[in-house]
């Protein structure tokens, strides 16, 4: 199985990824139930956007503690694939996987819009598609997104390159006027020392199919990956 898509009660993101991945590109990819402990036949897993158990406590504080997650940290210690969209991406924070946290947008407002991203770097499995300092367009839709880590925790990831998305203008500037949440340094994804663990506050699944309208910026994310599997 080349994709598995974790499913929590309250993800709601998880068929638009599976319709990228399966229906789109034709990839192997099943669903993960959160109560499963076994992910050894999956190459790529996706914990998906949605509000996890409600967002009780704080988003995806609740589901660090799914039966999941022991097969995920495995799975990761393997070195294998995993990417956390949006709530995907505050489970892994919450988890320790990736380090820093997301908390309430500064000004603690939903924020829902289509906004340009600066891809740092393109020499990842995920980002191979894209050319170094491109600026692509990708919707967010998130209460809690704003990026959070103390001042060497933010040091370390700018010193190995952790950061892999910005917030930014049409020209690739990085500005406050593009920061839809108060994130420090502009930060919209970032990826552990390895780079097989990747989190992401903006949606990518949800431009991928041209039919949608705006545009495919996000499917050569998964794309990426496709093409990194099999040259592996
Ligand atoms: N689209 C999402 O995944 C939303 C994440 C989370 N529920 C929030 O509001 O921040």
């Amino acid at each position: 199985m080349k994709f598995g898509v974790v499913v929590f009660p309250g993800s709601n993101c998880d068929r638009d990824v599976v319709t990228v991945t399966r229906g789109l590109l034709g990839q192997p990819t099943r669903m993960i139930w959160h109560t499963e402990t076994d992910l050894s036949d999956c190459e790529v897993v996706v914990l998906p956007g949605g509000f996890s158990y409600g967002d009780y406590l704080r988003c995806g504080a609740i589901a660090r503690f799914s039966p999941v997650m022991q097969a995920i940290r495995e799975h990761v210690r393997q070195g294998r694939l995993l990417i956390g969209i949006c709530n995907g991406f505050q489970v892994l924070t919450e988890a320790g996987l990736l380090p820093g946290a997301l908390v309430r947008n500064r000004n603690l407002q939903f924020v829902c819009d289509r906004l340009s991203l600066r891809v740092e770097r393109n020499d990842l499995p995920w980002t191979r598609g894209y050319r170094q300092g491109e600026v692509i367009a990708v919707p967010v839709a998130h209460g809690e997104g704003c990026y959070y880590a103390e001042e060497a925790t933010l040091q370390e990831l700018e010193e190995h390159r952790q950061v892999v998305l910005r917030y930014c203008n049409q020209e690739g500037e990085i500005d406050e006027a593009s920061n839809p949440n108060g994130s420090l340094g502009n930060i919209a994804g970032i990826c552990n020392r390895a780079g097989n663990v990747l989190g992401m506050m903006p949606h990518p699944e949800r431009v991928s199919d041209p039919l949608l309208g705006g545009g495919t910026d996000g499917r050569r994310l998964f794309e990426s990956l496709v093409e990194s599997l099999a040259v592996v």
